[in-house]
């Protein structure tokens, strides 16, 4: 094996817990051993989430081996192995040929080589095979990259975004996330196919966007985007240039997907539909959306200084959180006391009131009907605002004084 070669000392739990199986190929003659994210961000020293498996096994061979399997990806060449704890993904050393549409090989082709297989993965730093003895196999100076902190894409940036566009925003995401600098050629490689995002599904961009965004350098993954003109191939960018702009330029701190969306509809002064329309294109979650509407809300109000306990109310304390974060780098006020503010509200939920609907027609206040909610959703805000207070007495007395024409 050419390429440099270094060894591992501490061997991470989650790697020592996969070891039988790649004992278990490897004693049945084949090669195995970790690939991808969790090798790189083990020698970074960041936590690892899922481990994987890269084997010259073909997967006939790989299922042979182990008596619960699942096919989890068996075109791909990827097999679930269920015998040790948690399952293992264990994909066979593999070439993809013919990307016709820029996202997924029309063949692959599974090959006994692990060069062929590292040789064709996104960047060099992701192009590292750890063995079962805590070797790392570098082909292609990937641990030299890691040191001078930077993303090169393997051989030929054009031939892998070619066969992936979706690396193009990987690289983006990975310089955010792991504070990297992007190579200049592989840079100018995504400023020259940058269109190709358009062939990508919006779901896989998204993923992308917003660990970026949440990534400890997102400021310049953000000015990587715009550089590199990829902005303008996702939803609702490509006229924002300024915006974003302006967003990139100012420090920002954001800690959840929330947060993400309503820094660029606050900064984008969206409103209600727009907000929804936009987040839709961007295929987001409908809960997301409802608190990307409270929240941005909520920096309207703080940035005009016309918040009230109302609006705190209905933005529920996640949402005051949010708002707060979006704006905590930015604006030079005291957002500390909005959540104390929030924290001191009468009640934070409708189910609070000291009185029911039940009690109102018990009492012959009022009879089922339209009047009825209206009552009590006047009781709510006065009672949040401090003009009656939550006592079954008060909001009795107030119902009456509501309803007595
Ligand atoms: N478009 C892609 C996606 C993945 N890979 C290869 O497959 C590995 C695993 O992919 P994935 O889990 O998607 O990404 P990770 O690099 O592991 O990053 P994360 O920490 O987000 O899981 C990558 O490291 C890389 O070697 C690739 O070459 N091209
Ligand atoms: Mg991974």
């Amino acid at each position: 094996m050419d390429g440099d070669t270094v060894r591992i000392k501490n061997i991470p739990n989650e790697f020592k817990l996969a070891l039988p199986i790649l004992r278990k190929i490897e004693a049945a003659g084949y090669e195995a051993y970790f690939v991808g994210g969790s090798v790189r961000d083990t020698l970074l020293n960041r936590p690892i989430h899922d481990v994987d498996i890269a084997t010259s096994a073909y997967p006939s061979e790989v299922k042979a081996l182990f008596k619960r399997t699942v096919d989890t990806g068996i075109e791909h060449g990827t097999v679930m192995i269920l015998d040790h704890g948690t399952g293992y993904e264990v994909t066979t050393f593999r070439t993809e040929s013919g990307y016709q549409d820029y996202r997924r090989p029309d063949k692959v082709t599974f090959v006994r080589s692990l060069k062929e297989d590292l040789k064709r993965r996104d960047f060099t730093i992701n192009a590292l095979a750890l063995s079962e003895d805590g070797q790392i196999t570098d082909l292609f100076g990937g641990l030299a990259d890691m040191k001078a902190k930077i993303i090169r894409a393997v051989g030929n940036p054009e031939e892998r975004f070619n066969e992936d566009a979706l690396r193009m925003m990987r690289a983006v995401r990975f310089a955010s996330q792991l504070n990297f600098k992007i190579e200049p050629q592989t840079l100018s490689g995504i400023y020259d196919h940058s269109q190709l995002l358009k062939k990508i599904a919006v779901e896989r961009i998204h993923t992308e966007f917003v660990k970026m965004m949440l990534g400890q350098d997102a400021q310049n993954g953000l000015t990587l985007m715009i550089k590199s003109h990829l902005y303008q191939y996702v939803p609702g960018f490509t006229s924002r240039l300024i915006e974003l702009q302006k967003i990139a330029n100012a420090p920002f701190d954001l800690k959840n997907e929330v947060q993400v969306w309503s820094l660029f509809t606050s900064n984008f002064r969206f409103q209600r539909e727009q907000i929804a329309l936009f987040l839709k294109n961007w295929k987001t979650a409908n809960k997301i959306i409802n608190d990307v509407i409270l929240t941005t809300e909520l920096i309207f109000q703080i940035k005009s200084q016309k918040v009230n306990n109302l609006n705190l109310y209905w933005a529920g304390r996640q949402n005051v959180l949010n708002a707060v974060d979006v704006l905590s780098r930015s604006l030079n006020a005291n957002l500390d006391d909005l959540l104390r503010a929030y924290d001191r509200l009468p009640i934070t939920d409708k189910r609070q009131l000291n009185i029911t609907g039940g009690e109102l027609i018990k009492q012959k206040i009022l009879s089922p009907g339209p009047q009825l909610g209206k009552t009590l959703a006047e009781l709510e805000r006065a009672v949040v605002l401090g003009q009656v207070k939550n006592q079954r007495s008060a909001l009795i007395a107030a119902a009456i004084a509501l309803n007595k024409e």
